[in-house]
């Protein structure tokens, strides 16, 4: 089910888009490590974290890549965030020098939860909106609480009428 509730404005990103946002973000945090500038690993957030963690850690040189697979919607509908998968423990520690990427952050909930386990990593999202906010380091858009962010790995091209119609 992809309806929007009527609240809601639709903000649809393309790929080209989270592409040229998750550079961005890449070009922001580069440097910015514990360890003269340099990250130790990257953990997407999965999924949604997935596709920015691949371009920031491509930029960033970055070979160890690792995730953590939280889940907080069913669809657009929130429920309690759980763990379902985590990270290698030995290489996370408190979380000093790694760089957690997720492709959003809405109320905050799921950095809250991998907040509390990792206190020391950093925390980005490409997009976030302003309840979010508060639970990230580095973000690259903001968009307000009432907008549904679309990504492109949940759209399709498809056929619209004509403004003025068919006849
Ligand atoms: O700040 P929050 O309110 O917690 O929401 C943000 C999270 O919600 C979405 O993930 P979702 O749980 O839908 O799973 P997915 O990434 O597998 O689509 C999104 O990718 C973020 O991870
Ligand atoms: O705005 C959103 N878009 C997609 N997934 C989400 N998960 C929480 N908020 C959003
Ligand atoms: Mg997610």
């Amino acid at each position: 089910m992809t309806e929007r509730l009527p609240h809601e404005k639709g903000f649809h990103i393309s790929w080209d888009q989270i592409h040229r946002d998750s550079r961005a973000l890449a070009w922001r945090l580069d440097g910015h490590g514990p360890d003269d500038g340099a990250w130790r690993a990257i953990v997407a957030i999965t999924r949604g974290g997935m596709a920015p963690a691949m371009i920031i850690a491509r930029e960033l040189d970055v070979r160890t890549v690792d995730t953590i697979s939280v889940k907080s919607y069913n669809h657009q509908e929130q429920t309690n965030a759980v763990v379902l998968k985590a990270p290698d423990v030995d290489m996370m520690g408190d979380g000093t020098g790694i760089l957690v990427i997720d492709d959003l952050v809405d109320s905050g909930k799921t950095l809250q939860l991998v907040r509390d386990l990792y206190p020391n990593a950093h925390f980005a999202t490409v997009y976030a909106k302003p309840k979010g906010r508060p639970m990230v380091d580095t973000f690259i858009t903001e968009v307000s609480q009432d907008t549904w962010i679309f990504f492109p790995w949940d759209m399709a091209l498809q056929y619209v009428e004509p403004y003025r119609g068919t006849d």
